[in-house]
Order: C-alpha cells, then structure tokens, then sequence
C-alpha cells in the first residue's frame, strides 16, 4: 500500500508537473509563436526539457510544421501531456499544441528500489518477529503439549495413579489459563476411571465370588432366560443327572432327555410350574426326576425368577436338591408303618384305612363288604415249643396261605401276632364270604414244615358283613373279632357269621372298664419310673413316668392293655391329670434330694391332649409342685400330630411357649414324615424301640436309625433311642452321636422307692 501510495504521489508529481508546465509555459510559448520568435521558442523549449522526467517535446504549429525536442528512451514507459497554444486578441487563433513527454523510468525505478527496501526489512522483521512467536509458542504452549501428548500415548491401566503435571510454576492463572484446564480435565478423568475400575475391580470380585459359590454350590443350580432356555448349568448339576453344561444350553429344563414319553410328562409339570411362578413367585415341591442314563431320582426342586431393578423378569433360577435318600428313607419308613415287615402285608392301621375306603365305595353302591378276623389256633404252643424262627416262618406261610385264597380287590392284612383281617369288598351276598372262609381253611389243611417237621396248623374265623351286623368299621372289627371267639369255642378251623348275642363276650371289657372307673379313687394307679440318660457319659438326665395299675383281682395291669380302653372311655382325662400331677411332684423329689435338676416325661394320649382343658392341667400341675417347665417334656405319638389340625397346632405352640419340653414319642411306628416334625416347635425325638433293638443285626435298622439321628439333628431336634438292652447298642448309639438313652440295660422301670434307692446308689446322678 506504502509503494502503491508512493508510485500514486510520483504520478501526481509529474501530472502537477505537466499542469504547471501548461500554466507556466502555455502563454509565453503561444506568444512567441504569435511573434515567430524561433529563438525564444526554443529557449522556452529547452527550459521545459530541462526539467525533471521531461524527456520529450513535440510541438505542433499550425498548419503543418513541427518541431521535436528530446528523445524517448526505448521501451521507457512514459506519461504525455498535451495542450493548446491559442492566440488572445481580438479574436482567437489556435497556434498548435505542444505534447510534453515524461519518462516514468525514475518513479518506477523509486518504486522498485522501495519494494526491495521494504520487502528486505519486512522479511527481516517477520522473520525476527516469527522466530519470537516460535520460541514464545514452544516455550509456554507447545512443550506442554508435547507433554500431555507425551502422557495421554503413555497413559494405561498401570499408570492411573501418576498425575499429569506441567513444567511450570503452579500459579493461579496457570491453573485456569487453557492449559491449566485441560490437564485439570485429564486428571479428573484419569481419577473417574481410576474409581471406575476400583469399582469394576470389586464388581469383578464380586461376580467371581457368586459365580464360585454357584458353581460349587452343593445344590444343583440351573439359569434360564425368559423364555426358560437353559443359559447355565453349574457342576453339581452336571454330578446330578450326568447331562454336560455345554450339552442343554439352550434346552428347555423339562426336555433334556431324548425319551419323547419322559419329555412329554415334564412338559405338563413344567406348564404348572410356569403359570405357579407367574402367579405366586415361587414354585418348590418334590420332582422324580430322570437322569442321562435313564435312571430316575427324587430331587427337591425350588424355581424362582429372577428379577432386575425395575422388577421386570430376567431369567429364572431352579435349584435342586437330591433328596432320593431321603425318599428312600421316607418311603422305607412308610412301609414300615403301613406294612408288617414279617409278612409284608399291609399292617393294622394300613387295613383300617383300607376298609374305610371300602364301606364308602360300598355306601355309594350300595354293596356289601365282608369283613373276617382271622386267628391262628395254636399259635403260642408252636412259637413256645419250636422258636420264634418257626413262629416266623409260619405266619410267613399262613400269610401266603391266605393271601392266595383271594381276588385282587380284597385286602388281607396282619393286624399283630397271630392275627389277620380280610377285606372283601363287593360281596354278593353272606354267602360268597363263607365260600371265601372255606377257602382259606382248605388251604391250611396240608401240613407246614417248621424246623424240618411237619406241623399241622388250623385257623378261625370270624366274619361280620357291612352293613347288616354294622355300618362303622371299628364296630365291624369288635364284632369279627366276636364272631371269631365263637369260631375258636366251636372247636377251631372253623368259621362263624357274627350273631348279635356275640357281644357278650364283651363281658370282661366292660368288667375291666368299671374297675377302671374306680381305680383312681381306690388308689390302685402307681407311677414306675426309667431313667433316660446321656449316651455318651451314661450320666442320669431325665426319668420317664410309666403308669402302671395295681389291680386285686387283675393282678399288675400293664399300660398296654388298660390304656386303649381308658382312650375310648375318656377316663384318660382324670387318669392323665393324676400322672401329670404325681409325675411332677416326684420330679421335684428327686430335686431337692440330689440336688440337680433332673427332667421328668410324662406320656400324653391323643385324646387326653385334645382335652380341652389339657393345657391348664398341665399347668396346674406344675405350680402346685413348684416344677420349672423346661424340667417337664410332655411325650406324644405321631397318630395325634397326623390329624394336623389347627388345635393341635395351637396346644403345641402355647405348651411350647410356657417353656414346657415336646417330644415325639415311638418315631417311626407311625406316618414317620419328617415334614411334620419342622412344623411343630418340637423338641426331641424318640426311636422307637423296635428299631434301636435290632440295630446289631439288622444293618437295614441301623441305617434306619442312622437316618433319622442325622435328620433329627439337622432339624435342630434331640434324640432318645428307646428300649436300649445290651451294652453292643450303646456303643452303636455312641457312635451315631444319639444324645440320650433310656432302656433295660441302664435300668427297667422302677416303683418310687427302688428308684429312689437307684437314684441314691447310682454314682453317675
Ligand atoms: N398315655 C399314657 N401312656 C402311657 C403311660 N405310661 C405308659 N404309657 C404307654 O404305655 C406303653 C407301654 O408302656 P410300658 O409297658 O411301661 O413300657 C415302657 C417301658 O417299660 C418299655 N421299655 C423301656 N425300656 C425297654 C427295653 O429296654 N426293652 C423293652 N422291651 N421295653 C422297654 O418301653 C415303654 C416305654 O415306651 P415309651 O412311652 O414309648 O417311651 C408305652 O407306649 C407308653 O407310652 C401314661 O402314663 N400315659
């Protein structure tokens, strides 16, 4: 712009140059062209040449000569002026016009020894000028750039705890100036995933450690996604039922295996455990399961979803649980209470069911049912003379005997000892069932080998028939049992239809019953007393109470015998109240004489608990002895807590809550469920002795009570091993960890004063 403006001026200059030239020269020159003065014209002429740039004259004088002064260089560029020469008198003459010439070889000259002056120190002053620009920009930017740049290639997960810092002083304004701001930012974030990975480091730890727990889960666990596809299977499940985790990925649970059959059944079950979770959350219950080589199992299954924070379903988890010992153990205990072991065939309680069932189908059709008691004649001479392996094995056979004589539908059952029952359902009319008698007594005519003899062995019968001698079914059984005797009293192997005169026999029931009715106020019940102790140590924890009559004429009566009668009577009530009463007040004998606290147990009957006054009795009698009540353990069947009724429940729940001891009484004669056991606040169980007596020589009653030590245990439940006679036993129960003993080989039930004596004498009180 400077050389622009410069060149623009020069121009200018010359143009002034050229004006002057016109102002000055115009009129003189026109004058002495006027004069034809040539000398003066080209004096003036040469003055105008003299000056600066002006390098050429052309003066052009009318009306056809010239005259040129000076010379244009060759190729200068010039700049030309023309003007007029005129003549002012009285009148106007134009003269010529003179065009003067200037070389703008000198301007332009200027102009380029400025441009290389300007251009040169421009340069030198730019590049000064950008070297200090450089070195500033290197100097406080660019090197911390290469810095961050530097730690930002270098940054990695090993170097998160190393903060970014500049080569500067760490001032104010450098700690907000653009440079100060980005390595604060870089710090932060390196901080943020510092935190992040701290996190995912223990999110990590976390998910390894659940991952571990499920893996090595002792249940068997199985992860399906929505749409119940496996998605995982952990090792146990794999142990379980011999499938590959990698195998059933994307299977559904219920069709793992290859048996269409199989797959089709699971497919109903898994449909209502589908629509159960859906509606309830939750489904469990007991699955027979299938394995990869076909055999099958009981499993404990628990399926769940799975949910994620929003609540909404993710999965869903099924647990399992091999519970097949268990069942075996259930199951084998169930047989054991439905099935006499001898015979194999169904037992008492078992029959009893099995004929209700039969007088309500045959109420409902209207049919008739017979029902026949059965007693081998003889059956103690043989069992006394030849052994209770001949005793065994006969009624082995008699059972067979029996059971061959009938059709599918009828039930032959050992009600005990030498005692059978035959259901016949469907009967046409008394008739068939004497046919059916005659049957069975052909049978037993050919003679039985016991011992290698040949014994020959009859039976009576005795047959009432639903609904005309009865339409209840203990009534048909007593009047049986009735029609029996008289078969006995006809003079064996024979058969007897009941007669309404047969309940006379009942005679001595009701004899026995009025005895009962004043025994209490006669004071003929005495209390026998059997000391329970520590298995391990032998030391006296607790006695059990056991009610004995002493009658003049019966002699001893034992438990056993009066208890059932005293049952159905309701004299339990006054009974029960009086052994509650005595049991108690003993107990705090003992204490005050040894000095220890020792417990008393006390039997309960069903229907003396569902007394409703029951639970004040109890505490009556512990206040009037002063007992506490954790001293007292009150012993009752499993047949009562099978009625599971809601009484039941509360009667436990408010003995449980005044601090008294419950135990279940005779374990395994009975349902044997272990289910019942958590539902109620027991505390101890009892083996029944036909188990404990048997565990030397029956390995499958050892590992029956086996079972049921470890299963009490894990139920949070003590346990007494009842009638415990030889000294094998306690090292056996020692062995099992059983807690308490109690059985002739520490002592029999004792009166009150021998076992004040026992206590007196035993070292180990
Ligand atoms: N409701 C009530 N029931 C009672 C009461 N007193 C007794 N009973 C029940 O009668 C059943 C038979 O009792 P008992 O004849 O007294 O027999 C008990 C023991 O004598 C016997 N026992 C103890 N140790 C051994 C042994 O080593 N061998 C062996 N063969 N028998 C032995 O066991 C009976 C104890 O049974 P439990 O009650 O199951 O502990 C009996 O069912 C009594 O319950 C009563 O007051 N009220």
């Amino acid at each position: 712009l400077q050389i622009y403006s410069d060149y623009r001026k020069d121009l200018a200059q010359i143009d002034n140059r050229m004006q002057v030239i016109e102002s000055g020269y115009a009129s003189s020159l026109a004058r002495s062209l006027w004069a034809l003065d040539q000398k003066l014209l080209q004096t003036q002429m040469e003055g105008i040449l003299s000056l600066p740039d002006v390098v050429h004259l052309r003066l052009r004088i009318e009306p056809d000569s010239e005259l040129v002064m000076g010379d244009i260089p060759l190729d200068a560029r010039t700049k030309s002026h023309s003007f007029s020469l005129v003549h002012r008198g009285d009148e106007e003459f134009e003269l010529g016009e003179l065009t003067v010439t200037a070389d703008l070889e000198r301007i332009y000259d200027d102009l380029k020894r400025k441009v290389v002056v300007i251009l040169f120190t421009q340069f030198l002053k730019t590049f000064f000028v950008s070297i200090l620009i450089i070195w500033i920009f290197q100097h406080f930017v660019a090197r911390h750039l290469t810095t961050m740049a530097n730690y930002a290639r270098d940054f990695s997960l090993k170097t998160t705890s190393e903060p970014l810092t500049l080569d500067r002083p760490n001032t104010p304004s450098n700690r907000i100036d653009e440079l100060g701001r980005v390595t604060d930012a870089i710090n932060q974030m390196r901080e943020r995933l510092n935190a992040d990975m701290e996190r995912q480091h223990k999110d990590a730890a976390e998910i390894r450690k659940f991952s571990k727990a499920i893996e090595q889960s002792p249940s068997s666990v199985l992860i399906c996604d929505r749409q119940w596809r496996i998605e995982f299977a952990n090792q146990k499940f794999t142990q379980l039922t011999g499938y590959d985790a990698k195998t059933i990925v994307g299977k559904h649970p219920g069709a793992l295996g290859e048996n269409q059959l199989e797959n089709r059944e699971n497919h109903h079950l898994w449909q209502s455990i589908r629509l159960q979770v859906q509606r309830v959350g939750v489904w469990q219950g007991e699955v027979n399961s299938v394995r990869r080589n076909g055999e099958r199992f009981w499993e404990q299954l628990i399926v769940t979803p799975i949910k994620d924070e929003t609540g909404g379903i993710t999965g869903y988890l099924i647990l399992g649980e091999d519970i097949s010992i268990r069942k075996r153990y259930e199951q084998q205990l169930l047989r054991q209470a439905n099935y006499d072991i001898l015979t194999g065939l169904p037992n008492r309680m078992l029959a009893l069911d099995r004929l209700k069932l039969a007088l309500a189908q045959a109420r409902r059709e209207s049919s008739l049912v017979g029902v026949m008691f059965l007693d081998l004649d003889n059956f103690k001479h043989i069992n006394d003379t030849l052994g209770h392996d001949a005793g065994d094995n006969l009624l082995i056979e008699a059972a067979r005997r029996i059971s061959s004589c009938l059709r599918g539908t009828s039930t032959v059952a050992r009600l005990g000892g030498d005692e059978f029952l035959v259901i016949l359902p469907g009967l046409t009319g008394p008739e068939a069932s004497s046919q059916v008698a005659e049957r069975i007594l052909k049978t037993f005519a050919p003679p039985y080998i016991l011992n290698g003899q040949e014994v020959f062995v009859t039976t009576s019968i005795g047959i009432a028939i639903f609904p005309t001698d009865s339409d209840n079914s203990g009534t048909l059984l007593q009047h049986a049992d009735a029609a029996m005797y008289q078969a006995k009293h006809k003079g064996k192997s024979a058969f007897a239809h009941f007669a309404p005169e047969m309940t006379e026999v009942s005679h001595e029931r009701l004899k026995m019953e009025s005895s009962m009715r004043r025994a209490l106020e006669l004071k003929e019940f005495e209390l026998y007393f059997q000391p329970i102790v520590q298995t391990d140590s032998g030391n006296l924890c607790a006695v059990e109470a056991l009610l004995r009559w002493n009658n003049p004429a019966m002699g001893m009566v034992m438990p056993d015998r009066f208890i059932p009668l005293a049952e159905e009577t309701g004299l339990i009530t006054p009974i029960g109240e009086w052994v509650l009463e005595e049991a108690c007040r003993a107990a705090v004998g003992w204490i005050q004489t040894t000095g220890r606290d020792i417990g008393i147990s006390v039997n309960v009957s069903p229907r003396q608990f569902r007394d409703p006054g029951f639970t004040e009795t109890v505490m009556h009698a512990l206040s009037t002895s002063g007992l506490a009540p954790e001293l007292l353990e009150l012993e009752i069947t499993e047949r009562l807590i099978l009625d599971n009724s809601i009484e039941t429940a509360e009667i436990l729940r408010q003995l449980d809550k005044a601090g008294i001891r419950l135990s279940v009484d005779d374990f395994g004669t009975g349902y044997s469920a272990l289910s019942y056991l958590k539902s109620y606040p027991f505390d101890t169980l009892k083996i029944d002795k036909s188990f404990v007596q048997d565990v030397m020589k029956e390995p499958e009653d050892a590992s029956l009570v086996r079972a049921i030590i470890n299963m009490a245990h894990s139920l949070g439940l003590r346990v007494i091993a009842e009638g415990v006679e030889e000294e094998a036993q306690t090292h056996f129960l020692k062995k099992e960890n059983c807690d308490f003993s109690q059985g002739y080989f520490y002592s029999r039930p004792l009166p009150a004063p021998e076992f004040d004596d026992w206590l007196s004498s035993n070292h180990r009180v």
